[in-house]
């Protein structure tokens, strides 16, 4: 019996978009959000310009030389993110976010989750980063800890 070693790539598809939001947790009273949250937890919100970056990680089809088809993969992403944030105000218009604080880290998870579900093959999304600014990177790479 002969095995066939396939070499592993990742690819990595960048896109841009625009929303609104205010952090403030349901669990947290006023003051609490006040005191947690600080200029974000500003009633009237403010906004942002993410850069996420989706890294898909597999073997190269030795047919058609990819890991998954980018043509395939910018509707994916169109799809999980785009249409459900780009111009959005997060708190208000997405489902997700009445009872989860928007923070970069429930975004990154939030969008690991609708990838997820519209990758024909899910178990190839490795990361999802996202730039929120400059300076605040989030990774999530589908870790879990715990059981509660
Ligand atoms: N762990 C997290 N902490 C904070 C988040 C977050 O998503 N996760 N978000 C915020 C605010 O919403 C906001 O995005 C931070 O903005 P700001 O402090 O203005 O951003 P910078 O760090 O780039 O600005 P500097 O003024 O240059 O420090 C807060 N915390
Ligand atoms: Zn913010």
């Amino acid at each position: 019996m002969s095995s066939k070693a396939y070499p592993i790539a990742y690819l990595t598809r960048i896109e841009k978009f625009s929303a609104c939001h205010r952090l403030h947790s349901p669990h947290l009273n006023d003051a609490e959000n006040a005191a947690t949250y600080g200029k974000c937890n500003n009633f009237h919100g403010h906004g942002h310009n993410y850069t996420v970056e989706v890294t898909l990680k597999g073997p190269i089809n030795p047919v058609n030389g990819m890991v998954m088809n980018i043509t395939d993969l910018k509707v994916a992403i169109n799809t999980a993110i785009m249409s459900t944030m780009d111009h959005k105000n997060l708190d208000k218009d997405v489902p997700y976010f009445k009872d989860h604080v928007s923070t970069t880290e429930n975004v990154a998870f939030y969008i690991w989750q609708n990838l997820q579900n519209v990758l024909e093959n899910p178990s190839l999304l490795y990361e999802v980063k996202i730039y929120e600014t400059d300076k605040n990177v989030i990774t999530f790479r589908g870790e879990v800890t715990g059981t509660d």
